[in-house]
């Protein structure tokens, strides 16, 4: 008989879609997109849950008010990647018996990043647990009627994203291969890591300025770019000259041998990543164009395929 790791995440998600008829009201489909979006009296609203666990998610080096922060801003990433404001914020938590101050810094973390995006926090629930699990569930709403799905690609498009990338793939190979680094580089690692910024503000522009398909790079660059391109129904040719590495990541891969493929294999990152016509949507966000949609299914990196290779669970 398998069992889960056999099957892998995606596999278990087909098995749960299997199950469930298709829902009056959402225009996703089980597994397809970041957020599921439902239509409501006319308006779009999105609901996604994004967890964390000690083991998976959560390095040693974070802080408590780091893994409160993370635990909601990965949450509100999903929303950015559908072009939604977020409104509420649901927690739950099961945690070991931590001390009164570590459990009041987690909340503030909660707290700050809730407050920087204006979101309202509005229940949970709570139970011991033998280590920290955090299970957040945001809900936001399209102010544009144009939720941005990860179906929406058009051939001609320009594949974009918002912002450098980087930090994640070197912050991993320091955990697992002990890579050198300098203090400095060390602090700036950790602290790109244990804070992920939601590209929100980027993705209600990319929606309001008609951005045709986002997904954000939680699961890693080249992952994302299979999935867009998959649900699209189309390919991307990117070029490898255009992907926007921070500049002091590169100096450490070079130093450090890293293979910059794998850094943009690592996952954890939340930049977004769409297609848009619009030339004037790009400069007014300062995003970064790294390609085009093309007709032939596949993910072409300089002219050659590239592997659907990323993190998955189990
Ligand atoms: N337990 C589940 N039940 C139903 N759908 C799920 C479940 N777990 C994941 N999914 C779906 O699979 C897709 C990918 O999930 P996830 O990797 O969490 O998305 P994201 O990377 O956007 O956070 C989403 O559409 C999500 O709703
Ligand atoms: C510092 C670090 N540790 C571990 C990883 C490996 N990793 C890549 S993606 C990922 C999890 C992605 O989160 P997931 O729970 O799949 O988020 P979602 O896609 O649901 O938003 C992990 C642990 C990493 N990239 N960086
Ligand atoms: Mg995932």
């Amino acid at each position: 008989m398998r069992k889960l790791s056999d099957i892998g995440e995606f596999g278990l998600v087909d098995i749960i879609s299997e199950e469930f008829e298709e829902c009056g009201g959402s225009i996703t489909r089980l597994g397809e997109d970041d957020c599921a979006v439902l239509k409501l009296n006319g308006d779009y609203l999105a609901i996604t849950s994004d967890l964390l666990t000690r083991r998976t998610h959560l390095p040693d080096f974070m802080s408590f008010e780091d893994i409160g922060w993370r635990s909601v801003a990965v949450n509100l990433s999903d929303l950015a990647s559908v072009g939604c404001k977020p409104l509420w914020f649901n927690l739950s938590m099961a945690l070991p018996d931590l001390k009164e101050r570590e459990f009041k810094n987690l909340i503030r973390g909660v707290r700050t990043c809730l407050d920087k995006y204006d979101t309202c926090y509005i229940g949970g629930d709570l139970s011991e647990g033998s280590q920290i699990f955090l299970s957040g569930t945001a809900v936001g709403r399209n102010l544009y009627k144009n939720p941005l799905l990860r179906s929406g690609s058009k051939v001609g498009d320009f594949v974009c994203l918002t912002n450098e990338i980087g930090f994640s793939g070197v912050c991993l190979e320091y955990m697992k291969n002990n890579i050198t680094l300098e203090d400095e580089e060390k602090q700036k690692v950790f602290e790109e890591f244990s804070r992920p910024q939601p590209r929100l503000e980027q993705g209600i522009e990319i929606s309001r300025d008609g951005g045709h398909s986002a997904i954000d790079l939680s699961d890693g660059l080249v992952f994302s770019l299979h999935q867009l391109a998959e649900a699209g129904d189309v390919g991307f040719e990117i070029s490898m000259n255009k992907i926007p590495i921070n500049r002091r990541v590169l100096e450490i891969s070079e130093r450090e041998n890293l293979d910059l493929m794998s850094l943009l294999r690592s996952g954890e990152e939340y930049e977004l990543l769409f297609t848009t016509s619009n030339e004037d949507l790009i400069d007014k966000i300062e995003a970064k164009v790294i390609g085009r949609v093309v007709e032939e299914p596949n993910v072409y990196l300089d002219g050659k395929k590239i592997k659907k290779a990323g993190f998955t669970h189990f």
